[in-house]
This record gives structure tokens, C-alpha cells and sequence, in this order.
């Protein structure tokens, strides 16, 4: 679609309602909206579909109602709705209902706020506990809650249905095609590696590069890019049960300060993935640049955990992979404007949780992009959280 104005062996040259930059979760799930309030839209990715260079891939991230901050809490009965439609759509399973459980000492913020938003009759007692999981043993003095409805999202799949029912909406997605260039105005040109594409709204959701995108319009958000060791955990003794896990969230842990979480084993049999919810600085372009044998706190932090909480697993990973988080300071998405060009749209900062609700920051970013009233308060999301972020455009 677009209106091509190429000359034959010219760079490719085209006019849309809506540019997305970047065909992660999140760009992805914007250009979807966008597509079906019928704008005419293009989703540009760097790399060529499907990548494992961002933050997206993988075959696992966790969904749950259960949320210590009152914001998310709030959007996730939505995000369920579109999650089961997009399911409908696809007509293929997204979302793997498993259960969660948040652990933690009484008293712990994180925790203290999860049970504050689920309402007083989800703990679970610690008889219960040990008969649905016998393999996770919580310490003797932790709370444990059930969230009924948390589970696992299939991610690459749920990835690869959203750019679908994009493009059967008459979307476009150029992979391969990596933005150099925004020239910002009432009509807005994108240009990238092979053409040159205008649009009167954009939208940038460009994950761990995103400061890279902006920073020539002069904005610099305070987001830390983070390399996270993603691990899995084989059982001593194959089918003994070590492996049936619900998806957990332990908190509170003087050890492991940012909480560790898991996931049931699903990509590789008889594996459960255990990882520290942080990760070193690092520079998306970099990331592999870590010299063999060089130290893993994580691994090491997340081996003590296995060895007290799931015993029946070994205490060293089995699969190590990597991905990356963008953190903003208080991890809390940034979903906003930019502050001087207000028809370009950037969401950014998804903290390592943004997966779940990526249907819903999809439809916020689409709505802040038409200029209508969006579904949800966008205080929290605000870049003025951030004082100093404009700077002159080189
Ligand atoms: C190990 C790990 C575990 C996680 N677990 C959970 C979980 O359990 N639950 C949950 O909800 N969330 C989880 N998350 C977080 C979630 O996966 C991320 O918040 C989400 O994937 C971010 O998506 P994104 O679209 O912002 O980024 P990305 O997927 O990185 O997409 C950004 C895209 O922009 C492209 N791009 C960048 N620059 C350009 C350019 N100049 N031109 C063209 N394209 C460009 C990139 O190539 C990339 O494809 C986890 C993340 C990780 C790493
Ligand atoms: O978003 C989630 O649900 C997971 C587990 C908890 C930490 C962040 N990532």
C-alpha cells in the first residue's frame, strides 16, 4: 500500500497515514490499531523478521493480573480482552494459563501492593502451595498469592499473529530497512537504508535503540539499556516433577534486590526458566562484545535461589541465552509525545514487563497518535516525569 512515487531503480519513495518504527511487541501491536481504524500504515524494522536482536523473541513471557502498581493492575483486564482477540483472530493458542505465584516476605512493598490490588482472598496457604507445586519451597515466614489468571504468553508465535493481522488489514512492513533519518514537520520523512516514506503521524518504538532514533530531534530519555542472562534450569532426575512449576515472582530477597521469576518449562522439555528480573549496562549494538569466561554475577545470584526454592532442579543453567531490557529509572513505561513535534509518538522504556500489556500500549499509542482521548490515564507514562530531557537538535 502507500502511494509509491518511485522511479524505476530510484530508492523507494512513498506516502502513508502512519509510520511505526520498529516491528517489536510493541511497534507491531501500534501498527495493528493503527490498521484498524483504517489508516494506511508502514512498519519499518531494522533487522529482517523474524530477529532475536531486541526484546521480543523467545517463546515465553509471563502475563498476570497481579501488579504492585495500581496503573497496571488497572489495564490488564483490557489487555486480557485484546490478548483473547487477537487469539480468536489467529485462531491459534497465545497464552498458556498456568496460574502465577507472587512470594514474599510480609511486609515487602512489592508484594504488600499486589495483595492490595488483588483483594484479601488470594493467599495461599502454605499446605495448598506444597500440594499443587511440591518442587517450590518458599521460606517458612513467606506469604504466597495466587493469581489465577497468570500464565504464559507464547511470544514468538503471539509476535508473529499480530504483524499478520496487521498486514491483512492492508498493513506493510519493510524489514530490513533501517530509519536513519526523520525530518520532523505537518508531513513528517522517514528516511531509511532503501527509501524515503512520509506520513503525518509517526510513531517510535525502537526498544533499546530508541534514544538513538530520537536523539537527533533533540530528546535524550534516561533509559539504560540492560543485557539480561536468560536461564534455564534441568531436572535432577527427568519426570521426577521438579519441572511442574507455576510462573513465579519472588520478592524481597536481600540477595536478589530487583526479584527473581520462572516460568514452567515449555521450550525446551523438562527446563525451567529462572532469571533475575535485571541485567548489566549494555549497548544493543554491543551486547554479544562480553569476553568468554567473564564473570555472571546473576547466574551465580539466581544458583543460591535454586538451590533453597526448586531443589529438584540443578543448580547450574542447563540453556543460557540473552535479551535485553530498557529501563527508565522509576520503570514505568514512558508513552507520550514527543514534547517539541506532538505528531511523533514515542513509547519506550518497557522496563522487562512490557509484553503482557503491549496490546494495550499499542492502542495508546495509535490513539495518542490521532490525537484522540486515550483509554487509559497516561500520567504515569508522562516523559515530564523527566525534567531536562530536551536538548538542542544537533
Ligand atoms: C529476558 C526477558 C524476559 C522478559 N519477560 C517478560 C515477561 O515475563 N512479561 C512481560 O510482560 N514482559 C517481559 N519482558 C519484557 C518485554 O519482552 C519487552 O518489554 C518488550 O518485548 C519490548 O518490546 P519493544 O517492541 O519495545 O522492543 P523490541 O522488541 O526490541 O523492538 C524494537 C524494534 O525496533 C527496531 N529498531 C530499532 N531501531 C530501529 C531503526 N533505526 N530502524 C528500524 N527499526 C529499528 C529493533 O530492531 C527492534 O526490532 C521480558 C524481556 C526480556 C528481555
Ligand atoms: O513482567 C513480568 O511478569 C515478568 C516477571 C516479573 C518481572 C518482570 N518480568
Amino acid at each position: 500500500m502507500g502511494t509509491d512515487m518511485a522511479a524505476p531503480g530510484q530508492p523507494r519513495c512513498a506516502s502513508y497515514d502512519a509510520i511505526v518504527i520498529g516491528a517489536g511487541i510493541q511497534g507491531s501491536f501500534a501498527a495493528y490499531h493503527l490498521a484498524q481504524r483504517r489508516k494506511d500504515t508502514l512498519l519499518l524494522e531494522q533487522f529482517f523478521l523474524p530477529h532475536s536482536r531486541g526484546s521480543s523473541h523467545g517463546q515465553s513471557r509471563i502475563t498476570r493480573s497481579a501488579y504492585p502498581q495500581e496503573h497496571y493492575a488497572h489495564m490488564m483486564p483490557h489487555s486480557f480482552r485484546l490478548w483473547q482477540q487477537l487469539e480468536d483472530e489467529a485462531g491459534t493458542p497465545l497464552y498458556r494459563r498456568t496460574g502465577l505465584v507472587v512470594l514474599g516476605p510480609p511486609g515487602d512493598p512489592k508484594l504488600e501492593g499486589c495483595r492490595r490490588n488483588m483483594g484479601p482472598d488470594n493467599v495461599l496457604d502454605a499446605v495448598t502451595l506444597e500440594q499443587r507445586f511440591p518442587g517450590l519451597r518458599p521460606r517458612p515466614n513467606e506469604v504466597a498469592l495466587w493469581d489465577g489468571s497468570g500464565g504464559v504468553l507464547l511470544a514468538d508465535r503471539a509476535l508473529r499473529a499480530v504483524q499478520d493481522a496487521f498486514r491483512r488489514r492492508g498493513g506493510t512492513v519493510r524489514d530490513g530497512e533501517k530509519v536513519l533519518r526523520i525530518d520532523p514537520g505537518a508531513v513528517i520523512t522517514v528516511t531509511t537504508t532503501a527509501g524515503l516514506y512520509r506520513a503525518p503521524r509517526l510513531i517510535v518504538a525502537a526498544g533499546a535503540w530508541t534514544n538513538a532514533v530520537v536523539a537527533p530531534l533533540g530528546l535524550h530519555l534516561p533509559l539504560q539499556p540492560l543485557r539480561i542472562d536468560v536461564c534455564y534450569w534441568r531436572e535432577k532426575e527427568p519426570g521426577s516433577g521438579g519441572s511442574v512449576t507455576p510462573c513465579f515472582m519472588a520478592t524481597g530477597l536481600p540477595y536478589a534486590p530487583h526479584g527473581i521469576y520462572g516460568l514452567p518449562a515449555l521450550e525446551y522439555p523438562g527446563l525451567v526458566k529462572v532469571c533475575y528480573h535485571h541485567g548489566s549496562p549494555t549497548d544493543p549494538e554491543e551486547r554479544d562484545r562480553t569476553p568468554p569466561g567473564s564473570p555472571r554475577p546473576h547466574v551465580a545470584l539466581l544458583s543460591n535461589f535454586i538451590s533453597s526454592y526448586l531443589p529438584g532442579l540443578e543448580s547450574q543453567p542447563a540453556v543460557l541465552e540473552s535479551c535485553l531490557y530498557t529501563n527508565t529509572p522509576d520503570e514505568d513505561f514512558i508513552l507520550d509525545r514527543h514534547p517539541k513535534y506532538s505528531n511523533i509518538i514515542i513509547g519506550a522504556g518497557f522496563s522487562g514487563h512490557g509484553f503482557k500489556l503491549a496490546p494495550v500500549v499499542g492502542q495508546l499509542l495509535c490513539e495518542l497518535s490521532l490525537g484522540e482521548e486515550p483509554s487509559h490515564c497516561m500520567a504515569p507514562f508522562a516523559i515530564s516525569r523527566f525534567p531536562g530531557v530536551l536538548r538542542a537538535a544537533l
